[in-house]
Parts: structure tokens; sequence; C-alpha cells
């Protein structure tokens, strides 16, 4: 079972690169097996090109390793405390993907401008708000973790609605239902991100989609009625 994971993981962690999200060692993806409460993650600082799925590290939901010879990734709190809290996610990526870091160093949210974004993000992506000087030098992936929580839950965010963030002066998380899933959400990320970049280039006072858009674009893919594909 546990085999299983570390392929997806593996696998997923390839597609980074491939897909231009990562260069050198700017990224991660981890997954969860939900049963045993176990999760899979890349090691820190391992270049992609010599990552092996025996180097992959699997540790409990606190953060003790149960497996793995490598440290893990330096993100593994950040991906934890997302596991903890949102319960219905099943694999998570963190990048430093350019698009995305440019809105997360700005500080600004990504609006809902058309409909490759609702397709996927059902509104705005929002940024996290900056650290205290406490939470950096105290625990700073976990608060980063918590930042990222606390945002969704003081705007009521469903994270299956959002399946993504940008941390302020850092970089984009996202997840999805599977470690796959979750890159897909993220070259999806770096792809809105980009696009409404140039929206903005174009007509710096445009305006979001109309709730109608996004409720149509969002729902005909997601949800009880959903219609899109096979
Ligand atoms: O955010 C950063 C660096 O700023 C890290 O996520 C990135 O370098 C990946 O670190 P790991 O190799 O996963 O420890």
């Amino acid at each position: 079972m546990l085999e299983m994971l570390k392929q997806e993981v593996l696998l997923a962690n390839l597609q980074l690169p491939l897909h231009g999200l990562v260069v050198f060692t700017w990224g991660n993806v981890s997954g969860i097996d939900r049963e045993r409460n176990l999760v899979v993650i890349k090691p820190s600082g391992v270049p992609y090109d010599e990552l092996r799925q025996q180097d992959l590290v699997v540790l409990d939901l606190d953060g003790n390793i149960v497996e793995g010879n490598l440290r893990p990734s330096s993100d593994i709190p950040t991906h934890l405390a997302l596991y903890r809290e949102f319960p219905a996610i099943g694999g998570i990526v963190h990048t430093h993907s350019p698009w995305a870091t440019a809105w997360a160093q700005a500080g600004r949210p990504i609006p809902a401008l058309g409909t490759t974004h609702a397709d996927y993000f059902y509104g705005e992506i929002p940024v996290t708000r900056p650290m205290t000087k406490e939470e950096i030098d105290r625990d700073y992936e976990a608060q980063t973790g918590h930042v990222i929580v606390e945002a969704f839950k003081a705007h009521n965010i469903d994270p299956s609605h959002i399946p993504g963030i940008l941390v302020q002066n850092h970089a984009p998380f996202s997840w999805g239902q599977n470690p796959d899933n979750a890159v897909h959400n993220a070259v999806v990320l770096e792809k809105v991100a980009e696009m409404a970049f140039k929206t903005f280039q174009l007509k710096p006072e445009v305006s979001p989609m109309s709730q109608a858009l996004l409720d149509k674009h969002f729902l005909r893919k997601h949800g009880v009625n959903a219609y899109y594909g096979q």
C-alpha cells in the first residue's frame, strides 16, 4: 500500500521539472495515506534527476520519521499542518513557479478573471498575511502552515473549492485529492497567475468575472451536478 503511494509521490515530484514549475531543488510534493495517517515526501535538497523511490521519507502526522534515511523536505511541517487541518486533501505541492511567486511576492491575491481560473478555483486565490518576526523565528515552516489555514478559516473557504494559496513573500502551495491531482492544480495555478498578470497589463482596471459565469464553470466540473468530461 505505502509502496504505491511512494510511487505516486515519486512520479508527481518528477512532474514538477517537466512542467517547468521548478528548477534545481525549488519544490516538493507529498502524499498521504489517510487510513494509516502516514505522509510520504521528497527528501530535502535532493535534485530531481537524482531522486529515487527509496529516497522518499515517510512520517506520521506528528512529524516522526517512520521510514527513510534522508532528511525530509524542509517544508514538511507546512505539509503536516495542511494534512491535519484539511482532511479531504490527499496530496500537496510547493514550488517557486515564477508567475505565481510574483503574485505572492507582491502580496496580491489572484482575482477570478476568466473561465480558465473558474474551472479549477471557485473564487480569488488568496494570499496569506505577512508572518510576524516571532512566527518566523520560532517555528517558521509550521507557522507557514498556520497562516495558510488561518486565511482559509478567516474567509470560510473550502480548500477543495480553492486548491491553492500564495504565501506572502514566499511562493505557492497547492493541493488535491492525490499527489498527481495536486501537481495538476499547481500547473493550473501557475498558468492562471501568468494569464492574470497579462490581463492586468492589457487592462489595469479589469473587473473580476461575474458570479454567474464563475458558478457555471466551477460547478459544471465539480460538485453533485457536474457534467463536464466523461
Ligand atoms: O521554499 C523553499 C526555499 O525558499 C523550499 O521549499 C525549497 O527550497 C525546497 O526545499 P526542500 O528541498 O524541499 O527542503
